[in-house]
């Protein structure tokens, strides 16, 4: 049996043209892109070509708004860290609370050292934002909102063309981290009131290390790495030249098979009807409308997070386990204990790689599995105190800390 890669959210294979644009910038193109002499002009004007097949991925208003760094971390550190400092009178960050750790555990390193103060915006079960919480949150003393376009683990959609434009009204600069969202939904800034975007190019099968940060014309900036004075000063270090062509060709093949998506969706919509249907007790997390064409996220009641990709790994079959409680092996997902998510839950992310094959067979042996797995007593078990204990604390992470400890109980 050939293997299912359906963990596309880590991360996604890298097109094989991509690697072929890559390979003579580690060979005979591999002069320094700042130097004089006709080694570096050649790299120079690749590197150029790749800002503008990522511009037109984004469009963005103008190639100089892309900045290229080492990747989705690395671009949201810099646009969080540049508008604290390039705005010193005000203190405050509003963010969300299923960002992903990238920015979350900047923002709480921030509060710590800094004093400065985060706002952050809950969610509700289907994990949309609570857009009251959001609109009193935008004071004139907010530097940045940080707020995804789509979440890593559901694949829920934030509006964040909304978001930036309620942002604006109270001056305060609009980042988004859409490093899930490019590549797998149309993005066309210059139309936004979007100031700064992350995005990472092992996402859209492009390679890893590498990824930019969109900073549109005219937003003060301050950048984050100090020294040589690449990309317009604004992020120092000799340019990762292999990695940037390969990232400028993943963007070129993502506009190409951005019809793709339908295929891809379809699949998708194929797997989670075909799993609720013949498997009891299932449902699904994330926003049912506003959602990530390729992502299912499948919570199955009474089974742990992390049992059902453990035996699927085993069959050859890749996916990735969240779990509302520190269950088995797992770390809590702070993303379903912030959507009062049941129990554990299974992510299947697809890719333009995937076909109908996949989704079969994963329709053809879970069944079989979800039945033993229920069968196994510590299993049931988990399940049943997981209703017990959500019909009790709210979304604040109690669930997490109480389930555990129930887990440990029972167990003993
Ligand atoms: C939403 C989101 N932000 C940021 C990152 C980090 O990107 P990178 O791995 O390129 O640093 C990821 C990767 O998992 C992600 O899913
Ligand atoms: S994994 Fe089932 S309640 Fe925690």
């Amino acid at each position: 049996m050939s293997p299912v890669y359906l963990d596309n959210n880590a991360t996604t294979r890298v097109d094989p043209a991509v690697v072929g644009a890559m390979l003579p910038f580690f060979t005979e193109q591999f002069g320094n892109p700042s130097s004089m002499h006709a080694y570096g002009a050649s790299v120079a004007e690749a590197v150029r070509k790749a800002r503008q097949q990522l511009q037109a991925l984004i469009g963005a208003g103008f190639e100089d708004e892309i900045i290229f760094t080492s990747g989705g971390t690395e671009s949201d550190s810099t646009a969080i860290l540049s508008a604290l400092e390039v705005m010193p009178g005000r203190k405050e960050i509003v963010t969300s609370a299923v960002e992903h750790p990238a920015v979350l555990k900047l923002c709480a390193h921030l509060e710590k050292t800094r004093g400065v103060k985060v706002h952050i915006i809950p969610v509700d079960h289907h994990g949309r934002l609570d857009l009251d919480a959001y609109r009193t949150a935008l004071t004139p003393q907010v530097a940045i909102v940080s707020i995804m376009w789509a979440n890593n683990e559901t694949g829920t959609i934030f509006p964040v063309v909304e978001l930036a434009d309620l942002a604006r009204e109270v001056g305060a600069l609009f980042h988004t981290d859409a490093v899930q969202a490019v590549g797998r939904l149309p993005v066309e800034l210059k139309s936004t009131a979007i100031d700064m975007l992350s995005l990472s190019a092992h996402k859209l099968h492009g390679p890893k290390g590498i990824g930019a940060l969109y900073v549109r014309r005219g937003v003060r900036f301050s950048s984050m790495i100090k020294g040589g004075h690449q990309e317009r000063d604004r992020r120092a270090g000799t340019e990762n030249t292999p990695g940037i062509v390969g990232l400028g060709m993943a963007a070129e093949l993502a506009l190409k098979f951005m019809d793709e998506t339908k295929r891809i969706k379809w699949l998708r919509d194929r797997l989670e009807n075909g799993i609720i249907q013949r498997i009891p007790n299932t449902s699904i997390n994330g926003d049912p409308q506003e959602r990530l064409p390729n992502t299912a996220n499948i919570g199955f009641e009474g089974i742990e997070g992390d049992a059902i990709p453990i035996v699927l790994s085993r069959l050859g079959i890749a996916c990735s386990a969240g779990s509302a409680c520190a269950s088995g092996s797992l770390e809590p997902s702070h993303v379903l204990i912030a959507m009062n998510a049941a129990c554990g839950a299974v992510r299947f992310s697809l890719s333009r790689d995937n076909g109908e094959d996949d989704v079969d067979r994963v329709l053809e042996v879970l069944p079989a599995i979800t039945e033993k797995l229920r069968a196994v007593p510590s299993a049931g078990l988990c399940g049943r105190g997981a209703e017990q204990l959500h019909s009790g604390p709210g979304p604040s992470g109690t669930i997490a800390d109480a389930h555990s400890g129930a887990v440990r109980s029972s167990s003993t």
